[in-house]
């Protein structure tokens, strides 16, 4: 008691000064911030940069309180408590929380030349003015009111190291914000210095502790290259898919000891899927502290995105939650305002600022022009040979097909056969003189250049060659080959800052892909040249429209799919019985016997206990299981057989479950895939079996299941089922089943085979499979629901992506000259400029992510009218050839949406361009008609035949 009234006397005290000092009563933020003024760590962690306090350091670094100590917060707790209308635990979290933030931020003070509590004494309060800014190491200030520019000497001693004078734009603020541990999406163009964010940051870090940076790469294929372009003071190491289980090993040993400070990362070796099956790293408590993770391409994790990739969503929830990372750095060239806010909201970033590290959508050097001519051929030789093109020493000419690349690059080889380069000069750019790494890259570069040209065009598609790839793409480094005529595969992680040249021979699918080509030329700062030719039939539009309709399900196949994701289980019989049995007044002995069986054996109340909540905001798993029968069930369905089952990809069907999982009810909570199906072998036959059943429960439960599915199991010596299934109607953890399976192959006791020590016993697990956990008593109704809003956000998102490319469409034809004539040799800088504009109200301005509604708006427009007429005037032709199709393969079958793909010439699973491509007569016959539509008609079709 005594010790409570010295707190409250001095509180008072503190109360009276903050009323003279502030003329109004304290609050409650400076309840809580003088209450955790009082709790002040008496130890700190030293020597790191604050953001690596991750979940498996933090505990650490919370000071250890003397008895005295706990005393006073306890008298203050008591006191702080009736101010704030609290109780004593919440406090003491408010306090710990508050403690840990205010830890790393003073450590991040003394890193930048603060000292640790400074000017704060026991009872002193919390004071600004004794704290050090992190940014600039001054006092009376936090880093979010610095108005100073200073970078403390250190970052600028590293940036040095790695050879540049300065920052570029928006490199110093991503870098302080990393320093400082805060998450950080930077959007940047193509070649503004991007991944000086995360190297430099990394650096420092490594500098200070035993840590690692995770970077996060989709580019599998260029990660052995971006290794190999680090700067030597970066260790770094790579684990992908295609490297062998060796390779992984032995990067891993590097990993673990402390001999890497970059780890690049396929999204896959992090989170699994595809054909890598788990991931690939090893457990957190095996690896050096992560500083932070660097996820580049970040766009991939927005779903409304060009290029949105489900296990994107997934990797940052493995990044907090299994390896305990708390800051991460999104890096993308091309957001929109609205995309990079959604992509903040997956990375945490709860601060404007944390976003604002934008740059203007087009590179100010890049000339931009438009042309809509009827001869696109001859066009683009003109094109290349004018005073604009014609002294550009590399250019790239993306189409869309690959047999374009070829015909195109066959056309120019003969066309500018003979015709000599017109001179140019290029001055060498000015930031990488002076640094070392730039000089070393113009050297190497000067040396390359100066080879004479040897070659005037080659084709780059993603059907040839590996090596064949690599020589096209060599020639077109060095100098020797002046245009390579490519497809989008061509260009992603291509250093080459020298690029003075792009030309789109068809119209690239959205603006994003259109900002993120051009942004391959001048890379050096010095002017390039980009020329777009706009089909003006729109056949463009209609290839383009072809890809989007490549990735839409119909509601049929989202059936199925719903089907598969919510078989039903008995928990609501189980529920009822439960409940009828309460209320009957004269429980007999038996019942009470029975309905202590069904509490002990339903897994899913068991598993409810035992399951950890996940996730954050919305209406969760958590949430509606208070309401439902079913607490949920762990259930796997195989990704390849699903694939063939519902001709759909692995891709899209990934996607449709992330959207089960983003809905606000989160109707399924997807887990780690994992291989379901299990084998086994009983080398001793039915008694080895029938021994080991009693030895091994889910085996005896295997059996079991069997019997009563009607088989013979007195002779049995193999089973096989899904131990996904076995696992959740037992309530046991599916990892401690597969480990009790997996050790029955050793185990003495289970008989020994050939006196080896191996039991006699084969186990073997296949079938990678979608691992998740969803509801098992959804009525006909939230079924019908889930299938609608499945089905509902695919279309949306189709919609969305057609109303993004006729927009994309309009805007370029709205700048766009008659023909190429009229800008190959001057370009009017006003179009450019009018352009340059449209792209940045793209990207700068805030709206709807779907945009499925303003489609459905636009559709009314004229040119949709007339879309519909030619359809009515073609419907019977239509349906001819759909009749004449399915009776040229009545031994197949075909739903709607296979006839429609194959008369769009968009290849599936179950029916690909390989085998249906070669009937002409057939294969992409009716690609400038509505999708839809023909799905529509082939449907009527397929139905009256039968
Ligand atoms: N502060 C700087 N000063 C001078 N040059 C820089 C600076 N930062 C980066 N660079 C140079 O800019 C070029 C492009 O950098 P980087 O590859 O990081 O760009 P990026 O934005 O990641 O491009 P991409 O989107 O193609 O990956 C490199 O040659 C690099 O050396």
């Amino acid at each position: 008691m005594d010790r409570y009234n010295d707190v409250k006397i001095l509180l008072k005290k503190w109360e009276q000064s903050f009323f003279q000092t502030n003329n109004r009563k304290p609050n409650k933020v400076s309840y809580i911030n003088q209450y955790s003024g009082i709790f002040q760590p008496s130890t700190a962690e030293s020597g790191c940069w604050g953001s690596h306090l991750n979940r498996k350091s933090l505990p650490a670094a919370v000071p250890k309180l003397s008895s005295d100590d706990k005393e006073t917060l306890k008298a203050s707790a008591q006191y702080f408590g009736m101010k704030l209308k609290t109780n004593l635990g919440a406090l003491t979290k408010v306090n710990v929380t508050y403690t840990m933030y205010m830890q790393k931020f003073q450590l991040k003070g003394e890193r930048f030349g603060g000292g640790v509590g400074r000017g704060r004494g026991r009872f002193g309060g919390f004071s600004r003015q004794g704290d050090t800014c992190y940014k600039c190491g001054g006092t009376g200030h936090w880093a979010r009111d610095c108005r100073g520019r200073d970078v403390p000497p250190e970052v600028y001693e590293a940036l040095r190291d790695f050879g540049y004078k300065s920052f570029r734009p928006g490199q110093e603020t991503a870098i302080m914000r990393i320093l400082s541990g805060l998450s950080t999406l930077v959007v940047l163009s193509t070649g503004m210095g991007k991944s000086l964010c995360y190297q430099l940051p990394a650096y420092l870090y490594a500098q200070r502790s035993k840590c690692i940076t995770l970077v996060v790469s989709p580019l599998v294929s260029l990660m052995d290259d971006q290794l190999s372009g680090l700067p030597p003071m970066l260790k770094a190491a790579c684990i992908h898919s295609n490297m062998s289980k060796k390779q992984r090993e032995a990067a891993i040993e590097k990993v673990k000891a402390g001999q890497v400070h970059v780890l690049l990362l396929s999204p896959e070796a992090l989170v699994g899927g595809g054909h890598s099956g788990s991931g690939c790293l090893p457990p957190a408590d095996q690896l050096p502290p992560v500083a932070f993770a660097c996820i580049d391409e970040a766009h991939c994790v927005s779903e409304w995105s060009h290029n949105f990739r489900p296990c994107y969503l997934r990797l940052c929830k493995v990044l907090r939650d299994r390896l305990g990372v708390r800051c991460l750095l999104g890096l993308t060239a091309t957001a929109t305002l609205s995309t990079a806010l959604d992509i903040g909201r997956h990375l945490d970033i709860s601060d404007q600022d944390g976003i604002a590290v934008r740059s203007a959508a087009v590179p100010h050097n890049l000339q931009l022009s438009v042309s809509m001519d009827k001869d696109k051929e001859q066009a683009l030789v003109s094109l290349l040979k004018g005073e604009r093109f014609g002294a550009l020493e590399s250019v790239i000419v993306y189409c869309t097909r690959r047999e374009e690349t070829s015909r195109i690059a066959a056309l120019l080889r003969t066309c500018l056969q003979g015709v000599m380069l017109r001179e140019s000069s290029k001055p060498a750019p000015e930031d990488e003189e002076d640094n070392p790494v730039g000089k070393k890259k113009k050297a190497l570069a000067r040396k390359k250049i100066r080879k004479p040209l040897k070659w005037i065009a080659e084709a780059y598609h993603a059907g040839m060659s590996a090596s064949e790839r690599r020589r096209v793409q060599n020639n077109f480094m060095c100098g020797e080959l002046r245009v390579v005529v490519a497809t989008v595969a061509f260009g992603m992680g291509l250093d080459k800052s020298d690029v003075r040249g792009i030309v789109h021979y068809n119209m690239p699918k959205s603006f994003e892909s259109y900002v993120q080509e051009i942004g391959r030329a001048g890379r050096d700062g010095h002017p390039a040249h980009c020329h777009l030719f706009l089909d003006p039939e729109g056949a463009d539009l209609h290839e383009l429209r072809r890809h989007i309709y490549a990735d839409t399900v119909d509601f049929y196949t989202v059936k199925k799919l719903v089907q598969k994701v919510f078989p039903p289980c008995k928990c609501r019989q189980i529920q009822q019985k439960q409940q009828d049995l309460a209320q009957a007044a004269e429980v007999s002995d038996s019942e009470l016997l029975e309905m202590e069986f069904c509490e002990n054996t339903d897994p899913h109340q068991q598993q409810l206990t035992e399951t950890p909540e996940e996730g954050d905001g919305g209406l969760k798993l958590s949430d509606v299981r208070e309401q439902r029968a079913c607490h949920t069930h762990e259930r796997a369905i195989p990704v390849q057989e699903t694939v063939e089952t519902l001709d759909i990809t692995e891709e899209s069907l990934e996607t449709l479950l992330c959207y089960l999982e983003l809905h606000p009810q989160q109707w399924v909570e997807l887990l780690h895939p994992t291989l379901s199906i299990c084998k086994m072998q009983f080398y001793g036959g039915p008694q080895q079996l029938r021994k080991i059943t009693k030895l091994c429960p889910p085996v005896a439960v295997a059996l079991a299941r069997k019997r009563m599915a009607g088989e013979r199991v007195e002779s049995c010596d193999t089973l096989e089922f899904d131990v996904v299934e076995l696992a959740d109607t037992m309530g046991w953890q599916l990892p401690l089943v597969k480990r009790g399976l997996r050790q029955l192959q050793w185990g003495s006791d289970t008989g020994s085979y050939g006196g080896t020590g191996r039991s006699g016993v084969h186990v073997e697990f296949s079938a990678l499979s979608f691992y998740f956990r969803s509801y098992g008593d959804l009525t006909a109704d939230e079924l019908d629901a889930v299938c609608a809003f499945l089905h509902g956000r695919v279309m949306a998102q189709e919609r969305t992506q057609l109303y993004q490319l006729k927009t994309c469409f309009k805007a370029f034809r709205s700048v766009a000259y008659r023909n190429c004539s009229l800008c190959m040799d001057d370009l009017e800088e006003s179009r450019s400029q009018a352009l340059k504009e449209l792209l940045r109200h793209y990207f700068d301005k805030r709206r709807n992510l779907d945009l499925s509604k303003h489609y459905q708006e636009e559709e009314e427009d004229e040119e949709e009218e007339l879309n519909k007429c030619k359809m009515r005037d073609w419907e019977a032709q239509i349906c001819a050839d759909i009749r004449g199709f399915l009776s040229s393969r009545s031994d197949e079958k075909f739903s709607g949406r296979a006839v429609a793909r194959i008369f769009h010439g968009i290849g599936s699973p179950c029916y690909p361009a390989q085998t249906y491509g070669r009937d002409r007569r057939y294969w992409r016959k009716y690609i400038q008609f509505d999708f839809n539509e023909i799905i529509r008609l082939a449907t009527q079709e397929i139905i009256r035949t039968r």
